[in-house]
């Protein structure tokens, strides 16, 4: 089920698919989503929490609780679109069932698979990669401290522009220079657990967690400290 209705486009306007854990979704999470449907001219962002993440620890909410904070932090923003197709799916959460299926649905279509620069260095590591490069491009995110490093994938989807990324269905690789936010869930998770609370997160998101004491802020008392990590 979508939660939240793109812009009216053209039916060859680029979709991007972010799939990500959001154990919980945060400020950089959403920036950047906005920064990559900005560059292709207010492209829909789908949002994809992952069931069963092929390749770490399981996440700390579970898939309806990680569904609601996406929902309250995209509620303001058209160009995304919160997404549970891969909630509803049995087995690991791999990223090339997602992309044909997505392919699937949109035959002909620019498909844009947006990542943050972490995960781009660990591609070469993912599920039948190289099958990514007849599906679809790649969107880049910067993250601090963080160069590129796997040259195959580097080579196997060449640099590109927004603007030619637009004509061609798959296959190139889409840089962004920003946003560049030092922000982890990971870190954020900690601050939940010792302050009650983090500034990298929607304000309703924060409210949900304490609400329904997630991330341990269970155990916090009402003298909670919540300054910023
Ligand atoms: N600060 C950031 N800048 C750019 N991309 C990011 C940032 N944080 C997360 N991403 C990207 O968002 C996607 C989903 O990431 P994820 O939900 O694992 O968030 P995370 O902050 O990396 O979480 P964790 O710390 O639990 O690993 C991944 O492609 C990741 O690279
Ligand atoms: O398909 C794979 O092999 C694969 C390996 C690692 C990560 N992924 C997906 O990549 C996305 C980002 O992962 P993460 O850990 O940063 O949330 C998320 O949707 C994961 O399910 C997918």
């Amino acid at each position: 089920m979508l939660e939240v209705g793109p812009r009216k486009l053209s039916p060859q306007a680029p979709l991007v698919l972010f799939g990500g854990t959001f154990d919980p979704v945060h400020r950089a999470h959403i920036s950047a989503a906005r920064a990559v449907s900005k560059v292709l001219h207010g492209a829909p962002v789908h949002l994809l929490p992952n069931a069963v993440p092929p390749h770490r620890p399981q996440p700390m909410a579970d898939g309806e609780q990680r569904l609601a904070m996406l929902r309250l932090a995209c509620k303001r923003y058209p160009e995304l679109v919160v997404d549970d197709w891969e909630l509803r799916q049995d087995g690991p959460s791999y990223s090339l069932n997602t992309l044909r299926h997505f392919r699937q649905q949109n035959p002909g279509r620019p498909l844009v698979f947006m990542i943050g620069a972490d995960s781009f260095n660990s591609l070469h590591l993912w599920h039948q990669w190289q099958d990514y490069t007849t599906l679809c491009h790649l969107a880049v995110v910067p993250r601090p401290d963080c160069a590129l490093a796997p040259d195959q994938v580097q080579a196997a989807f060449p640099e590109s522009d927004a603007e030619q990324l637009m004509r061609q269905p798959f296959g190139l690789r889409l840089m962004l220079k920003r946003p560049f936010l030092d922000v982890s869930a990971t870190a954020i998770r900690e601050a939940l657990e010792k302050k009650g609370d983090c500034p990298a997160l929607d304000p309703a998101v924060s409210a949900h967690i304490r609400r329904q004491h997630l991330y341990n802020v269970a155990t916090l008392n009402s003298s909670t400290n919540h300054e910023a990590p």
